[in-house]
């Protein structure tokens, strides 16, 4: 009969789609691989011919892309009753950048592949000509000089020396990055990176957690606020202002970790910093993996392959060659070859970002045997909360204990006051910035920002939800959001926000595994197998189902929620409340268009130099 007819051509259809799809996937390795190991070979070793290589590659990449993912579209996946392979044929529908007509292609490349190396040969040089490259030397400025002048010098000289350089080629890349989004049927590229999330109500959900966490933020930054005023002064500080940018400990005020020690609310209570212990017993990069490593095998998860201690770049080359010192993780796709390149310190906040790094890795390995469309995250913060979830327990007092990385745990208010600060000054003082990033970019390719007001704008969202205002006025011949990793590299960032927030989902779900009982903050999943077999089998399933299903396994749920960080942080936002209302702090920041004074201004204000007439009281000059 006709149905009979219609389901067996259906059926042939499917046969044929598996077929073109197992000839996608065995020549995309290839394909993929050769670019990533030429990606590799130039982050590695920036050079002419290693860029030459890398665009070639990738031209190449994107012809494949453009092939299959013409001929993917031809298929009309409606009746298919494998969901898998719908999944994967839309998947390949959207062929991204490899729609561009070839010599916008080549543009685009080429375009990216300058904006990287500017950004990662950047660097400031002094009056003596000496020069600062941003890894390491001006990150440990910012982290840890107490000197007004000196952090500015570092912070207007960093965004002089990439931001300013980038400024023009980011707005021709706008334009090609939209249009290639509009080829796949997206109304601008912000529309393509959002559809990743598979979420029609994403933007107002994003909306819905900022809303509820905002308050936990307020009370962190008028906490902080207080604590710079009593090292800086009221000149620089003002108690219902924003906050200059450059005092926060980290170039882009991102995380606050850097000046836990003038933030710390029981000096006298225990310190949770483990870099001096790290220092003291020695430990190198390669210690620090192994560390990490140890951890992730503990929970039943799946130990680093030989490749990867063969391959990395653990530590910045000392013999010259510019690196891209960013860290990251790379899958080299063909199912065992995965690497790390970072360039390692010795410190507790490297330490993390081992974890982090190594997280993304583990998901390469639990992943590998999908087929290579669903070798990513279930969404694009799934992949950046692995490693953040192990970094909590690794982090608490009690891990770093048993790891020989601290002499003494105490468990008193104070030392849990403390304890839950410092992780607070990189958690709950990350979400604006997480938060604000992808919504200035969001803009900018919808066009609601125009290019002539790309850094007014950049900065009316910085004071808006992060209540930080540029040191130094700012012009539009500046373009501070390119002094930051991500938007000239073209790496969306709003994966961080979502994976800050269902991290703690995360925890809470592994602690529960676990048996952990008592406050979520002492929780240490170290060695539960049954913790690491729930979060390897989220892993194992890679994007081949819809991220709600992927949190459902864990948390019981499928929706992201800020409740489990909430509850994570009680104890100090309690503690915050009371604090800050005994300092009758303001939340916030009313007068948002106060600004700093700049050297200039102070000469201009003063005759002859004085500090007489200050609309503050003055402070002893800093002791250089
Ligand atoms: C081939 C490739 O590119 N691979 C991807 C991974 C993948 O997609 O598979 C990758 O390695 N991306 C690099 C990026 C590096 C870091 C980062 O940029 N972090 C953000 C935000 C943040 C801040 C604090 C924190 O605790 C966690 C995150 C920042 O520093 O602003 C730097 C240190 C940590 C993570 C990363 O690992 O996410
Ligand atoms: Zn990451």
């Amino acid at each position: 009969s006709s149905t009979a007819g219609y389901e067996s051509l259906a059926a042939s259809l499917q046969v044929q789609a598996k077929n073109f799809l197992e000839e996608y996937n065995s020549t995309a390795e290839v394909v993929w691989n050769a670019y990533t190991e030429a990606s590799w070979a130039f982050n590695t070793d920036i050079n002419e011919k290693n860029r030459q290589n890398m665009l070639q590659k990738n031209l190449d990449m994107s012809n494949h892309t453009l092939t299959y993912g013409k001929e993917a579209r031809k298929y009309d996946t409606t009746d298919f009753q494998d969901g898998a392979l719908k999944r994967i044929l839309n998947k390949l529908g959207d062929i991204e950048r490899a729609g561009l007509p070839d010599e916008e292609l080549k543009e685009y490349n080429n375009l990216l592949a300058n904006m990287d190396t500017k950004y990662s040969v950047a660097e400031v040089c002094r009056a003596n000509g000496t020069c600062h490259p941003l890894d390491p030397d001006l990150q440990k400025i910012m982290a840890e000089s107490r000197d007004y002048d000196e952090l500015l010098f570092a912070w207007q000289g960093w965004r002089n020396a990439s931001g300013r350089e980038l400024r023009q080629d980011y707005k021709r890349y706008v334009q090609l990055a939209n249009k290639a989004a509009a080829l796949n049927g997206h109304s601008d590229n912000g529309a393509f990176w959002r559809s990743m999330y598979e979420t029609h109500s994403f933007e107002e959900d994003l909306e819905h957690l900022w809303k509820e966490l905002e308050p936990l933020y307020l009370n962190v930054h008028a906490y902080v606020r207080r604590s710079l005023y009593r090292k800086y002064g009221g000149k620089h500080i003002n108690l219902k202002g924003p906050i200059p940018a450059h005092l926060l400990g980290n170039m882009w005020a991102q995380t606050w970790s850097g000046i836990m020690d003038l933030a710390i609310p029981y000096p006298d209570a225990t310190q949770v910093d483990a870099t001096p212990a790290m220092i003291a017993k020695g430990w190198n990069a390669t210690r620090m993996f192994q560390e990490s490593d140890n951890f992730f095998t503990s929970l039943g998860l799946l130990p680093m392959p030989p490749e990867f201690w063969v391959k990395s770049m653990l530590e910045k080359p000392n013999d010259g060659r510019n690196v891209v010192c960013h860290a990251s993780a790379w899958d080299f796709y063909n199912r065992k070859d995965v690497r790390i390149k970072q360039c390692t310190v010795i410190t507790m906040d490297d330490l993390i970002t081992v974890h982090h790094e190594m997280g993304h890795v583990q998901y390469f390995l639990q992943y590998k045997d999908q087929p290579i469309s669903f070798r990513d995250g279930a969404n694009p913060g799934f992949h950046e909360a692995i490693g953040d979830v192990l970094a909590l327990s690794v982090a608490t007092p009690k891990h770093l204990k048993e790891i020989g990385l601290l002499d003494v745990v105490e468990d008193n208010p104070e030392s849990t006051i403390n304890y839950l600060m410092s992780i607070a000054l990189d958690k709950i003082a990350f979400l604006p910035f997480g938060y604000l990033m992808d919504q200035w970019r969001w803009k900018v390719f919808d066009g609601r920002i125009s290019q002539g007001e790309y850094n007014k704008e950049w900065w009316n969202m910085r004071v808006k939800y992060q209540g930080v205002c540029p040191p130094v006025a700012r012009t539009e011949q500046d373009f501070d959001p390119g002094a930051k990793f991500h938007i000239p590299a073209n790496v969306p960032y709003v994966r961080y926000f979502v994976s800050f927030v269902i991290q703690f989902q995360f925890h809470q779900a592994l602690c529960n595994t676990a048996g952990h009982v008592g406050p979520l903050h002492q929780c240490d999943i170290y060695r539960s197998k049954e913790a690491g077999k729930l979060l390897g089998d989220v892993m194992k399933l890679g994007f081949s189902k819809p991220w709600p299903e992927a949190m459902a396994m864990i948390t019981g749920e499928p929706i992201m929620s800020a409740k489990p960080l909430v509850q994570y942080f009680k104890p100090l936002t309690d503690w915050l409340e009371v604090e800050n209302n005994k300092n009758g702090e303001v939340r916030g920041w009313p007068e948002y268009d106060w600004k700093p004074p700049s050297k200039s201004d102070s000469q201009a204000q003063c005759c002859g130099g004085g500090l007489r007439g200050r609309a503050h009281p003055t402070v002893p000059p800093l002791s250089k």
